[in-house]
């Protein structure tokens, strides 16, 4: 079932167009990988998604859960605040770790969990009555308990190893409960026992009922775990299929992959 729907989709910066003409659907419950060469505009359509630029051309639009009884609405991305994004179900980590650094981690796991509205970072530093703190507590830990940082919830995140502080970054995003996670890059910098230890944990997030997108330029992840990957070249969708198509994919080899892939 579709969750959301880019149509036509572009970014003008000046003459140069980061994003051109590009249409994209996930389902949900996918896990689809974004891949291309630098420069080639993944970052940018993420941007387009999560309402920090407002595109030049084309449509998003996102099925919203409303209500106990699950049923759906259609929202239309473009033109909405970033925090309206995330509060109608779409989270994201950024390429460059975004963490408050001299915060503890359990504190950066509850401003996510707060992060669906404008006055996110007060009502997360304000304090709440006793029983929502707690509630909220519980399920901050628990969070860090998933991504396998609750013995870390006392230390400040600028002390955390690289591959830690991405995975902190990831609880902060599923701290908004989103039903679409994005994920810039995660496995950037991280060594070959933090890049498994990541692919684990996105197979542990996707059987949560999440739908995963992710930008990535280590192969091995990217191919290992997507059922299907979006391949960008100078701002245009050049192929989509599955790991296996786009492998074989003569265009893809020449953009992006080289002959020895
Ligand atoms: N705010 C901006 N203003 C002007 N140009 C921009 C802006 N953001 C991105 N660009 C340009 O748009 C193009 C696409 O950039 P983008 O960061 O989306 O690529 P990318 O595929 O994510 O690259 P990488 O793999 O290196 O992260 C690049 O040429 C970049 O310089």
């Amino acid at each position: 079932m579709e969750l959301l729907k880019a149509e036509k989709l572009s970014m003008i910066f000046g003459g140069l167009r980061a994003v051109d003409n590009v249409s994209f659907q996930i389902d949900e419950g996918e896990i689809v990988g974004l891949i291309g060469p630098n420069g080639a505009g993944k970052t940018t359509f993420f941007n387009l998604l999560t309402g920090i630029y407002v595109p030049s051309a084309g449509e998003i639009t996102f099925q919203q859960q409303v209500g106990e009884e699950k049923s759906r609405k259609e929202l239309k991305i473009n033109g909405m605040k970033p925090y309206q994004v995330t509060a109608a179900g779409i989270a994201r980590t950024f390429q460059n770790i975004r963490l408050f650094k001299d915060m503890t981690v359990l504190d950066n796991v509850l401003i996510g969990m707060h992060s669906k509205t404008s006055t996110g970072l007060w009502q997360a530093i304000l304090p709440l009555n006793m029983k929502e703190e707690q509630e909220s507590k519980d399920r901050a830990r628990s969070l860090l308990d998933f991504v396998g940082l609750l013995s870390k919830e006392k230390e400040l995140s600028k002390n955390l190893a690289y591959g830690e502080q991405r995975r902190l970054e990831i609880a902060r995003a599923l701290a908004a409960n989103p039903r679409l996670l994005l994920l810039d890059e995660p496995a950037a910098g991280m060594n070959a026992i933090e890049t498994r230890e990541l692919i684990n944990l996105i197979t542990e997030i996707r059987k949560t009922d999440k739908t995963v997108l992710l930008i990535e330029h280590d192969m091995k992840l990217v191919m290992g775990i997507s059922e299907r990957v979006m391949v960008l070249d100078y701002g245009k969708k050049i192929a989509e299929g599955t790991p296996q198509e786009v492998q074989k994919n003569e265009k893809v080899i020449k953009a992006y992959l080289g002959e020895g892939a």
